[in-house]
């Protein structure tokens, strides 16, 4: 469904992502890993369409979307969330997901938020301004909500369970592991802990230097020699 070839993003004279060739399917939850800087979340623009590659080719459901604007990319199922949470402000979390939903499908399906209130574990709070009334992990259910209420066919998750204590994380990994099944989405997830990323995903693909040096289940990935190489600061592979 996402088809990425030889993408790259410069930034002056740095090359963040590096001819990434990649394919992610609605049934696939595919981690994204590698060390600080090395081109995740620039990766994860490229898709969204906040940032525009310099070259390559990205094509979702056989679409080239290449020069598509965010909101035609979000319209046709590119769904994500934010490392840092950025809920709408003034805002209560039931509006902040009716203005994710207009933006991603065009209308307001109040049924819809309701459910996914319920997922995310926000039903409590729906009437809550959501920009000074929430908790770190309720923000943080709220970025996933919002995205949700996207309807994506593909959820881009940008390392949601960062800064979380324990607890927030058990609820979050409970809340992925059934994402996936209950609203029928694709998952591409940035994320640091190596357990986490084993748990939850089928495949991984890992970045270093903007390039994708390895791709395969976890045991195969997190033993290769290169990407243990990446971690412990050998530089390039
Ligand atoms: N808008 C930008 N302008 C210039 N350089 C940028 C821009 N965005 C990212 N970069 C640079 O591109 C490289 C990749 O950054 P990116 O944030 O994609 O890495 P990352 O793998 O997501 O890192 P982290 O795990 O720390 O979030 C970094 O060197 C970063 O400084």
């Amino acid at each position: 469904m996402l088809q990425l070839k030889n993408v790259s993003v410069r930034f002056g004279g740095l090359t963040a992502v590096n001819n990434v060739t990649l394919a992610v399917g609605t049934q696939d939850v595919v981690g994204l890993v590698g060390p600080n800087g090395a081109g995740k979340t620039t990766l994860f623009n490229a898709i969204s369409g906040l940032v525009r590659p310099t070259s390559g080719e990205i094509t979702f459901d056989g679409a080239d979307v290449m020069r598509a604007p965010m909101y035609k990319r979000a319209r046709m199922g590119i769904g994500r969330t934010f490392q840092v949470p950025q809920p709408m402000h003034e805002l209560t979390v039931r509006q902040n997901l009716a203005v994710a939903q207009r933006f991603g499908t065009g209308s307001v399906d109040q049924k819809k938020i309701d459910e996914i209130l319920e997922f995310t574990s926000l039903a409590g709070k729906a009437a809550r301004n959501a920009a000074t009334e929430l908790a770190l992990t309720e923000l943080k259910a709220l970025e996933v909500a919002k995205a949700l209420a996207t309807n994506p066919k593909l959820l881009l998750l940008d390392e949601v369970f960062a800064g979380l204590e324990t607890t927030g994380k058990r609820h979050f990994m409970s809340m992925l592991k059934n994402l996936h099944d209950k609203f029928s989405v694709g998952i591409i997830i940035i994320e640091h802990d190596i357990e986490t990323i084993s748990n939850l995903c089928q495949r991984v693909a890992v970045l270093n230097f903007g390039e994708l040096i390895a791709e395969g289940t976890p045991e195969e990935v997190f033993r290769d020699p290169a990407v243990i190489k990446s971690y412990t600061g050998g530089g390039h592979a």
